[in-house]
């Protein structure tokens, strides 16, 4: 929970200058990558005497010498009274042109730096990198508990859009904006005087004019030592000041020299302080390392990505988190509901339960789970609970076994509802822990444990008639999800099938209707919504926005209020319908080898992936019906799209036909060795039909798996095992 509110709350205040700090420091990252591109750099181990000679022979009044971080060399001279910076180069001395740090990066420094506000936006700038630090180290903590601790850490990342693009873009940049935060920090303990980078005070020391004139650089047994590629800066003497001294700094120290005997004065070496400071500066800015600076420009552009998903994911999980209305105080109620949930949707299950139960009389409270605590007063306690992760509860929730195990059971009864979703291996998995601690602490069950999958408003409704029976109550569950926007999708062709199993069934295509829908894809869902109905009913998609078209197979079920609904239309009809992304079940992209294997209906969204399958990727349909001349939807153009190269292995079974091979797994087994070669080449496995068809086929293809040290919950859990299933 802290986690979460410090994270939140970092992102959204300083989230919106760190933006700032962000594209302006992109744009810093383009000054060392353009420096490095410019700069002439010097010979390796040219000593920094040879350079004074070549630099005194194209410069005749240099004053001072640097070597800037991209290696590049600029002259500091004085010219018939006028002050010069000049780039030269190193190899012979030439001057290059003049330098002069351009305007616009001054400006831009500022501005990332201290918003150009002087010292009041240095100390924001600074609180804002310590911001940084903090949603950094949050985000890690936040992004090991989503992804179910370090080992799933490189794992698929599964989720909505904006969610998968935040967990993604954090996975990259989360380690290269903490070093870069924390040197910012550093930095600005620099500025503000809390880090002391000079050594000592400089020592008084001059050079002894005697009878001899002055040295030249070559002559000068530290300028011979000291590499150009070590050197900072060189003060050379004042040609008006007899006592002036030659004053070199490296990235070691500082010496001053005697310009007539050429003897070391006294040397100090570089602070600590100093030292770290150099390598903060190189961290922070890249200058002198391109590629980090490269880096950290990437870097830079992600925080518009971060700031942007993150909020949109913040507003979400708020406008999804219902008010509950006539919430009693805890200490007054007679059930309590706790609520875990991470994306929201659980609490809209919650708000239902709580306005049927407030109807029926109870008092009710309802609160989050973390603050699980059960008065004497309370008689029935219901815990709605999602899982997330490995199995793992919703960041909120995550102390809440602890609690739980801590607190005696009472008189009340307690009934657990999982959410969850079976592409998960750990389905519902936090909610059998619940459970499981609720048993051991000896609380009494009123109702046993049931799973929701996918938010399944049906499953849900079930629950709530077998909890009417339990309490000896009329209960009224008015769960209404709610539906994102729709759009009326227009029939334009059908193709009617008898049906397998005595109803019909029809292949349905509608027309896309221009940019009002969100890109789909081949086995996302469809989610229709009929006429005075709250409650809508998905659909595999059996097309991509790329078929231009959105297609699905629709069984009617005998009473079925959306499937007679579909099965009236005719072409010019239209229905309300909505996307839902299916994304643990699209088919990841690659030229890993596919088995796609379904049966009935659920042939639709394998038929989506072989008609995208423009790329021929090796797919293999094991494809279970009754009767050809019943029930082979798509056979038409699976023959055509085997024939163009799209489907490369087409096995059918028919249950209905003497010699028709018996069902999908049937043909599985018999064709076990080439099964087993496409798992061993890492084939991407993908499910679709009933459930008894989809438990045949887990045992077979575990069987084939077991010789390969394999089994399919390591597949599903590498993404590469999904069922939908209805
Ligand atoms: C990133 C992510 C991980 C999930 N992990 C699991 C899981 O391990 N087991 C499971 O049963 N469901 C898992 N789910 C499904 C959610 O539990 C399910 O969608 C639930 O209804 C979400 O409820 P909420 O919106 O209240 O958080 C996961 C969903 C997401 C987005």
């Amino acid at each position: 929970m802290v986690w979460r509110q410090l994270h939140r709350w970092l992102g959204l205040v300083a989230g919106t200058l760190a933006l700032v700090l962000g594209i302006t420091g992109t744009l810093l990252a383009l000054d060392p990558l353009r420096n490095a591109w410019q700069a002439a750099p010097a010979a390796q181990d040219l000593p920094v005497a040879t350079l004074v000679q070549r630099v005194q022979a194209s410069v005749p009044g240099a004053e001072e010498i640097r070597r800037l971080p991209s290696g590049g060399i600029v002259v500091h001279a004085f010219d018939n009274g006028q002050a010069q910076a000049l780039r030269v180069d190193p190899a012979d001395g030439r001057v290059l042109g003049g330098y002069q740090p351009s305007l616009l990066p001054r400006w831009l420094k500022n501005l990332h730096r201290a918003l150009l506000l002087g010292d009041a936006g240095r100390m924001v700038a600074a609180a804002v990198a310590l911001a940084m630090l903090g949603l950094s180290v949050s985000g890690l903590v936040l992004l090991l508990r989503r992804m179910g601790g370090w080992r799933h850490l490189a794992g698929p990342v599964r989720g909505t859009l904006a969610q998968r693009l935040h967990v993604l873009a954090g996975r990259v940049a989360l380690p290269v904006l903490a070093v870069s935060a924390a040197a910012a920090l550093v930095m600005s303990a620099a500025t503000f005087g809390l880090m002391p980078l000079d050594a000592a005070p400089e020592p008084d020391v001059a050079s002894v004019p005697g009878r001899q004139p002055p040295l030249l650089a070559a002559q000068l047994p530290l300028l011979q030592d000291v590499r150009v590629q070590d050197l900072r800066k060189l003060n050379l003497p004042a040609a008006a000041d007899p006592q002036d001294t030659w004053q070199v700094t490296t990235t070691q120290g500082q010496g001053w020299v005697d310009r007539y005997s050429g003897q070391m004065l006294a040397w100090q070496d570089a602070a600590a302080a100093q030292r770290v400071h150099d390598w903060t500066l190189l961290l922070h800015t890249g200058e002198g390392a391109w590629a980090w600076a490269l880096l950290l420009g990437a870097m830079g552009v992600s925080i518009p990505l971060f700031w942007g998903t993150g909020a949109l994911l913040w507003w979400q999980a708020r406008r999804s988190r219902p008010r509950i209305a006539n919430n009693t105080p805890l200490a007054q109620a007679d059930s309590l509901v706790f609520v875990a949930s991470e994306g929201g949707s659980t609490w809209g299950f919650a708000q239902a339960l709580h306005a049927a139960l407030v109807a029926a009389g109870h008092r009710v409270h309802t609160t989050a789970l973390e603050h699980w605590r059960v008065p004497p007063t309370a008689r029935q306690v219901y815990v709605l609970a999602a899982t997330y992760g490995d199995g793992q509860p919703p960041a909120h929730a995550a102390r809440a076994l602890e609690a739980m195990a801590r607190q005696p059971a009472t008189a009340a009864q307690v009934a657990v509802l999982g959410f969850g979703d079976r592409q998960f291996p750990a389905f519902c998995a936090f909610a059998e822990a619940l459970e499981a601690t609720l048993r051991r602490q000896g609380w009494l069950a009123l109702l046993p444990l049931e799973r929701v999958h996918q938010q399944s408003a049906q499953e849900f409704a079930r629950w709530g008639q077998a909890l009417a029976q339990a309490l000896g109550q009329q209960l009224a569950i008015d769960y209404r999800p709610r539906l994102p926007p729709t759009v009326a999708l227009t029939l334009v062709a059908r193709q009617d099938f008898a049906g397998g199993a005595g109803e019909p069934a029809a292949i349905l295509r509608f027309a896309l209707p221009g940019r009002s829908l969100p890109r789909f894809a081949a086995g996302d869902l469809v989610g229709v919504v009929p006429p005075d109905q709250a409650v809508p009913r998905y659909y595999s998609l059996a097309s991509g926005t790329r078929d231009g078209f959105v297609e699905i197979c629709v069984r009617r079920m005998p009473g079925g209020v959306c499937s007679n609904h579909l099965h009236a239309l005719q072409p010019g009809d239209s229905v309300q319908a909505f996307i839902r992304p299916n994304p643990g079940f699209v088919l990841p992209a690659g030229h890993t080898p596919v088995l796609l294997i379904g049966a009935g209906t659920g042939v639709a969204p394998l038929a989506g992936f072989i008609r995208g399958n423009t790329a021929h990727r090796p797919m293999h349909l094991y494809y279970g019906a009754r009767d050809p001349a019943r029930d082979f939807y798509f056979g038409t153009a699976l023959q055509a799209w085997q024939a163009e190269g799209r489907l490369s292995g087409l096995h059918t079974t028919f249950s209905r036909l003497p010699d028709g091979g018996g069902y999908v797994q049937d043909a599985l087994r018999r064709d076990g060795t080439q099964v087993r070669a496409l798992l061993a080449q890492g084939a991407c496995v993908r499910v679709c039909g009933s459930r008894p068809m989809a438990h045949g086929v887990a045992q077979v293809l575990e069987s084939l798996l077991a010789p390969l040290g394999l089994c399919l919950a390591q597949l599903k859990a590498e993404g590469r095992y999904a069922e939908d299933l209805f």
